[in-house]
Parts: structure tokens; C-alpha cells; sequence
């Protein structure tokens, strides 16, 4: 694999990390979303959120597609789970996660929440935030899909709250471009590393 770092620009970085998630055998995505999800199990279960901002994942995307059924499952009942509703402009607004049956297809293939929307600041709610990313680097660092909207989703996110990304191996690089908008995470979880927390 080539060194990432080196790479000049976001848009190539995200074609060669899209073209590398779609080489990887479908056995290689089971597992590295099991592990992922364990991990993320264990996380939950030691912080005891009472609201988990998460995500429908996307073709080949960690977690895989029964990731909120997993994330409501590690919560108590009381517990809710938003999911990201993509706005005209990029920006994000948030829904209650009611079970697969309420999702419906959105845009690039998205499946959304149906549900009553709650509007873009309800992400500040969430006691833990897990995010799709297509590359992370050491300093926390995300590379996502170019809309920018999580950027602005995580400006409305307390600083204390716990960020989390969740890639497969080899997507935790050394280093990746950096535009003052960026918006760092806490953490990652990764397949063979698990819970990685990263400096702020
Ligand atoms: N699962 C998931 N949900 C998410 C995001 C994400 O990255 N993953 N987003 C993060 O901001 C927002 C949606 N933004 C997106 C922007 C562009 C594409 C996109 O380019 N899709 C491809 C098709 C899918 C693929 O092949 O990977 C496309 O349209 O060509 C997808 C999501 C909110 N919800
Ligand atoms: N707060 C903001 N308000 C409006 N536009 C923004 C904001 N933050 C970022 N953007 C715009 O979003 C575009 C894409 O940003 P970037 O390449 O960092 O996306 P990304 O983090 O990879 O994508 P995503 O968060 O959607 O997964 C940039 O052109 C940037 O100007």
C-alpha cells in the first residue's frame, strides 16, 4: 500500500481509501466490523451514554448495516440513538433511530431516519458521537466524504464529549491534510487495535 501521507490532496486520498475498502473481501468486512462493534460494545457499556449519536453505515463501511440495531442493543431502554438526516446544504440534521423499518433511502444510497427531525443542534445531545470516516491520522485528523458535514456537525459537539471513528486496519495513517475547518476526533476504533484515543 502506498504511504497515504504522500498523497497531495484529499479528493485522491479518498478515491484510493474508497477503491481500497472496495478490494477487501467480504469475509475481511464481516470481521473487522465484528471486532469493531465489540470494541464499541465495550466502550458503551463503560461510559453508559444516555443519548449515542451514530450512522447507517454505507456499502463497505465499518459496523456494517446492523450497526444502530447494535448500538441500540448496547444502550439501556432509555437510551437514544440519532442518526444523521443530509440536509440540501450538507449540513446534518438528527433523528431517533425507531428500528429498520423506519429508515428510507436518501441520497448516495443513504438510508435515513423517518422519524420526526430534531434539527442540527440535537447532535449536542449525544453523550458519545460515532462517526463514519474514510481515514484518521495520529493527531485525530479525519478525511470523511467531502461534504464537510461532519466539520459542521462537530462544531455543535462539547469539546468533552468522546468523538469516535470507526475504520478498518491500515486507515489510522500517519498523517493526512489538515484545513482549518477540520474538525479532530477523540478516538478511533479499529479492527486489530480496538479503542485507540488519540491526543486532542
Ligand atoms: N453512512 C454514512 N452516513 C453519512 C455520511 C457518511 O459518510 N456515511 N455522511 C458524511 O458526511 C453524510 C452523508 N454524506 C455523503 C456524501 C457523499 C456520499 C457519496 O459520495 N456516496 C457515493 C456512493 C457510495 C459509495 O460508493 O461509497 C456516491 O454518491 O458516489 C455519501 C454520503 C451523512 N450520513
Ligand atoms: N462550517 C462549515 N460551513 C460551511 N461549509 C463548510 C464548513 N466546514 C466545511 N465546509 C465545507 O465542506 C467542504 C468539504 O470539507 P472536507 O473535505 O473537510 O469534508 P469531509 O470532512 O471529508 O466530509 P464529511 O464531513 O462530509 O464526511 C469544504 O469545501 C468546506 O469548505
Amino acid at each position: 500500500m502506498p504511504d497515504l501521507s504522500d498523497l497531495p490532496r484529499k479528493a485522491s486520498l479518498r478515491a484510493a481509501l474508497l477503491n481500497r475498502r472496495r478490494a477487501l473481501p467480504a469475509t475481511s468486512l464481516d470481521e473487522g466490523s465484528a471486532h469493531v462493534v465489540a470494541a464499541l460494545s465495550s466502550l458503551v457499556r463503560n461510559e453508559r451514554p444516555n443519548c449515542v449519536a451514530g450512522y447507517v453505515p454505507l456499502g463497505p463501511e465499518p459496523g456494517g448495516p446492523g450497526l444502530p440495531d447494535a448500538l441500540a442493543d448496547m444502550l439501556g431502554s432509555e437510551a437514544r440513538v440519532l442518526l444523521p438526516v443530509l440536509l440540501p446544504d450538507s449540513d446534518l440534521d438528527w433523528a431517533i433511530y425507531h428500528g429498520p423499518y423506519a429508515l428510507t433511502p436518501g441520497p448516495h444510497g443513504l438510508r435515513e431516519p423517518s422519524g420526526r427531525r430534531l434539527g442540527p443542534d440535537a447532535i449536542a445531545t449525544a453523550e458519545l458521537v460515532v462517526v463514519p470516516a474514510l481515514a484518521v491520522d495520529k493527531r485525530g485528523v479525519r478525511l470523511g466524504r467531502g461534504g464537510g458535514s461532519y466539520d459542521r456537525a462537530l462544531t455543535r459537539v462539547s469539546p468533552e464529549t468522546l468523538v469516535v471513528a470507526l475504520l478498518y486496519d491500515g486507515e489510522l495513517v500517519e498523517s493526512l491534510p489538515e484545513e482549518p475547518h477540520d474538525r479532530r476526533v477523540g478516538a478511533v476504533i479499529t479492527p486489530s487495535g480496538g479503542l485507540v484515543h488519540l491526543p486532542v
